[in-house]
């Protein structure tokens, strides 16, 4: 976390960060809906894009000892992602994009076979996903079906992701997709038949959390599960 020299004062906390936020430490100060956790304070450790945090905290164990706990926050906002499904072709809807903290992280070559996903920023979940399906397939969705929300890094990262299902046909995919090249997107869209996604889950082609559950719910109880 940088300081303004001048007056010693805090980056995104006291003075504005690179995007305007202050007061990035209040976050987490007043939650007393459980009464074993005692937030002590919150330190921004960083605020760039999105921003990092350490909470000191006093917990009270099951053995009824207290201890004072330091956790550190990843927080990037919500999101939200979709599994556009085609029942009539047995297909699904995929974008191949660059991840690069797979790609740090022992991944070939951190492209990434995905369910097209965004963040929330201002908009409801249900609202984001179908602008993100847009922006990022082509498909303009119609029915949505919202399927599970989950927290998918609970140890660090704060992010609820919010999952859906959309059924598409070639009508639907009026635009090329690909996500907005002024932020930096660079998406391939791929059509794979449900059973080859599935496979691909076994081989270990496809390694994205959220896709690997939208599949398996649409095989088990979605849209592909056997006897619908
Ligand atoms: N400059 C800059 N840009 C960033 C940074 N991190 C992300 N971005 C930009 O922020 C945008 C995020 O794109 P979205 O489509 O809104 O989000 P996403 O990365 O696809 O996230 C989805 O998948 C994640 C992984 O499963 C989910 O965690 C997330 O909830 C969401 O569903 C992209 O344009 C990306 O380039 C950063 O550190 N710096
Ligand atoms: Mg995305």
């Amino acid at each position: 976390m940088g300081t303004d020299n001048s007056a010693g004062a805090r980056i995104g906390v006291d003075v504005p960060d690179a995007r305007g936020r202050v007061e990035l430490d209040r976050e987490g100060r007043d939650l007393v809906r459980n009464a074993r956790v005692r937030i002590l304070g919150v330190e921004v450790l960083a605020s760039d894009w999105h921003v990092l945090r350490k909470t000191t905290y006093e917990y009270t164990r099951l053995d009824g000892s207290r201890s004072i706990e330091h956790r550190e926050t990843y927080d990037r906002g919500n999101g939200a992602t979709v599994l556009l499904y085609d029942l009539e072709h047995r297909t699904v809807l995929l974008v191949r994009q660059f991840r690069y903290p797979a790609y740090v992280n022992d991944h070939a070559d951190g492209m990434l076979l995905e369910a097209p996903a965004g963040l929330l920023d201002e908009d409801d979940p249900a609202t984001a996903i179908r602008r993100e399906a847009e922006e990022e397939t082509g498909v303009t969705i119609g029915s949505l079906e919202h399927v599970l929300t989950a927290y998918m890094s609970p140890g660090s990262v704060t992010e609820v992701l919010y999952f859906y299902a959309a059924p598409y046909t070639d009508a639907d995919r009026s635009g090329r997709g690909g996500g907005l090249r002024s932020d930096g997107e660079d998406l391939e869209v791929t059509e794979l038949r449900f059973d080859d996604a599935l496979a691909g889950i076994r081989r270990g082609d496809i390694v994205d959390a959220k896709t690997i559950m939208l599949l398996q719910w649409a095989a088990l109880e979605g849209p592909f599960a056997s006897g619908s």
